[in-house]
């Protein structure tokens, strides 16, 4: 991964938050497309088939156990949904050790918060047949919002190396949740990105053949809320989520900085 090669700071690693937005905001108007097709997140549905569980989390173990074998699970900013996935094929690589050692993983709850507060705003409540191509869109939609969500390591590695380190050195030793919270949270940089996620889903969501006409919400492939909304009541707690969890678990490196 080019990102991880280059030196990271809270400026380059907020660069890549950026970029990632648009990948989201894309992701979720391609899953727009179609419809819900509920039975793909129902358990069972497909039984028949030999599989236990949802169409989507045997079809999430398929791709992950593929991209498992190409070593997509060993970079530090990749994290698999499912369990039991092979080991890589390919040697292993020797990425920069640029995170303190750590298991955290959200994605079963990003999982649940996607199928319950995302998917249903976006998608028309039907049954259009198409599974195999809903659940592709809905892989590359999750699979951009957990590189997201777990980009708070990162975050929380340069803020624990920038210039507030004592205090987070001294929150951590005393395992201060609510603190370190509070010290990461930058309200300023939560509005811009959300006045920004507006103006994206606006520009970003418009059918072009509409251009001519005036912007309206009418003409949006997405309602214009719902990418704010979900970065402001999802995204951004869940990233910080990442953040405190893993600055309470850097106790034991905390003198290895
Ligand atoms: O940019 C930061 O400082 C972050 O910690 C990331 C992030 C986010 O999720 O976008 C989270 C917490 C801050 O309050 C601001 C933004």
């Amino acid at each position: 991964m080019d990102f991880l090669t280059t030196k990271l700071t809270l400026d380059t690693i907020r660069q890549e938050l950026v970029r990632l937005e648009d990948s989201i905001i894309f992701a979720l108007i391609e899953r727009a497309q179609f419809a819900r097709n509920a039975n793909i997140y129902s358990a069972n549905y497909f039984e028949s088939m030999g599989f236990t569980g949802t169409f989507l989390q045997y079809f999430l173990h398929e791709i992950e156990s593929v991209h498992a074998r190409v070593r997509r699970y060993t970079s530090p900013d990749e994290y698999p949904f499912t369990k039991n996935l092979p080991d890589p094929v390919l040697p292993p690589l020797q990425f920069p050790q640029l995170l303190a050692p750590n298991a955290i993983n959200v994605n079963d709850q990003l999982m649940s918060i996607y199928l319950t507060n995302i998917v249903p705003l976006i998608c028309t409540d039907a049954d259009d047949s198409n599974y195999g191509s809903a659940a592709t869109k809905d892989v590359d939609a999750l699979q951009c919002l957990s590189r997201r969500i777990h980009f708070g390591k990162f975050v929380a590695e340069a803020k624990f190396n920038g210039p507030e380190h004592d205090r987070y050195v001294a929150l951590i030793k005393a395992q201060d949740r609510d603190g370190l919270m509070e010290l990461l949270t930058n309200v300023d940089v939560e509005k811009r990105l959300l006045a920004r996620l507006r103006r994206k889903a606006l520009v970003y969501g418009q059918e072009i053949e509409e251009q001519d006409k005036e912007v309206s919400e009418a003409h949006l492939r997405i309602p214009l809320d719902v990418v704010s909304n979900m970065y402001e009541r999802y995204v951004i707690p869940l990233t910080k989520e990442v953040e405190v969890e893993y600055l309470l678990a850097r106790l034991q490196h905390v003198d290895k900085a």
